[in-house]
């Protein structure tokens, strides 16, 4: 399958007219595809941001041309229904064939607990998140109303009127072993996050392609996406520093802990070592160091790129990819 290099263009880092702005130039300069964060808080503090992704989709998929364009990832199952989940997105692809996706995942407590107060234990969300992938794909198929009685979610005589004319792929997001698995079986791509290449090589991806083979998919036709993020700038410790915002990420706790407060996942963020950040996410200082970064990714399996542009000149970090795209796809 064709390597693809997609464009994180976040909600939480940037104000939504910038990260559209972004947009508009990554279209420009031949990414594939355009990804955005769907976040209630955001995963730093300071100078955050925390735009809806939805809303936000609507003006970027007016504002460009022909680019693909998912959110990466929503949560189906607390803040937002299913149904709600579904019935945007077809209404997104039919005013936009082709080009709309949905990624979806089992949540974190930044966007859930704020306005619900709730925070279930993983195993739990997974569980509801393959509920809510079932809504969703009932109400997208069906052509008569639903009626469903789950565990977590209820459709009584739901019917979707506005459809689109081809279906919307579905990323799954997996980041453990279950949720790998998972991913395969119900998605139909996998969507996970940076992490080091061994983890991905060894554990991620053989789990996603047994979930898929498992639910009689061909796990050769289905994408293994990834999320990561990058900075380039001529100072390597600059680069390096530039992917701060983001170390929070690097913290596993963050994912099981009902921790929600900004303020705290910042202070775990500015513990991690540069080092890690070196290691899990991509850093360079010129074109040359990039393709390699990338490559030691696509090494790991890695087929869509989502590329989180945390350079410290942000439209230096798109441009340089003027001269990356052709040397990094097959
Ligand atoms: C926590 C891991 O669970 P997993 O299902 O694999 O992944 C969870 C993520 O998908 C979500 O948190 C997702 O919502 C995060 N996310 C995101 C994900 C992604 O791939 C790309 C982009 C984004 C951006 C984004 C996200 N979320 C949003 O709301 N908005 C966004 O924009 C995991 O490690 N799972 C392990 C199990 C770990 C565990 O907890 N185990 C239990 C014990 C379990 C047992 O014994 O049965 C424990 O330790 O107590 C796994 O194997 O799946
Ligand atoms: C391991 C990191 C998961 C992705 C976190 C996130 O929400 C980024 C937008």
């Amino acid at each position: 399958m064709k390597t693809q290099i997609g464009y994180f263009a976040s909600l939480e880092q940037y104000r939504p007219m910038d990260a559209l702005e972004q947009t508009v130039r990554a279209e420009n300069v031949g990414f594939d595809s355009i990804w955005a964060d769907d976040h209630f808080h955001p995963w730093y503090h300071d100078n955050a941001q925390s735009a809806q992704a939805w809303a936000w989709m609507g003006a970027a998929l007016q504002a460009t041309k022909k680019v693909f364009i998912s959110t990466c990832i929503t949560c189906p199952i607390m803040r937002y229904n299913p149904a709600i989940v579904a019935q945007t997105f077809a209404t997104l692809r039919q005013m936009y064939p082709g080009r709309v996706g949905v990624a979806v995942g089992a949540g974190e407590a930044m966007n859930e607990v704020p306005v619900t107060g709730e925070w279930p234990s993983v195993p739990e969300r997974q569980n509801m998140t393959i509920e809510a992938v079932k809504v969703m794909r009932k109400l997208w198929e069906s052509d008569e109303p639903v009626t469903f009685k789950g565990e977590y979610f209820t459709l009584d005589k739901a019917f979707m009127y506005t459809k689109p004319d081809d279906g919307v792929p579905l990323y799954f997001s997996g980041l453990g072993p279950r949720g790998a698995k998972l991913a395969g079986t119900y998605g139909d791509h996998l969507m996970t996050v940076a992490a080091a290449p061994s983890t991905l090589k060894d554990v991620t991806i053989p789990k996603f392609e047994e979930g898929a083979r498992e639910a009689g998919k061909d796990p050769g036709k289905m994408e293994r996406a990834m999320l990561i993020w990058y900075s380039v700038d001529p100072d390597y410790d600059k680069a390096v520093e530039g992917n701060r915002f983001w170390a929070g990420c690097l913290v596993p706790s963050m994912f099981k802990y009902k921790v929600y407060d900004p303020k705290e996942v910042q202070l775990h963020a500015n513990l991690v070592h540069c080092d890690t950040i070196k290691e899990n996410y991509m850093c360079a200082t010129d074109a040359e160091g990039m393709i390699k970064e990338i490559e030691r990714f696509k090494e790991a399996g890695i087929n869509h790129f989502c590329l989180g542009n945390s350079s410290p000149d942000v439209n230096f970090g798109i441009d340089i990819f003027k001269e990356i795209l052709p040397a990094v796809r097959d």
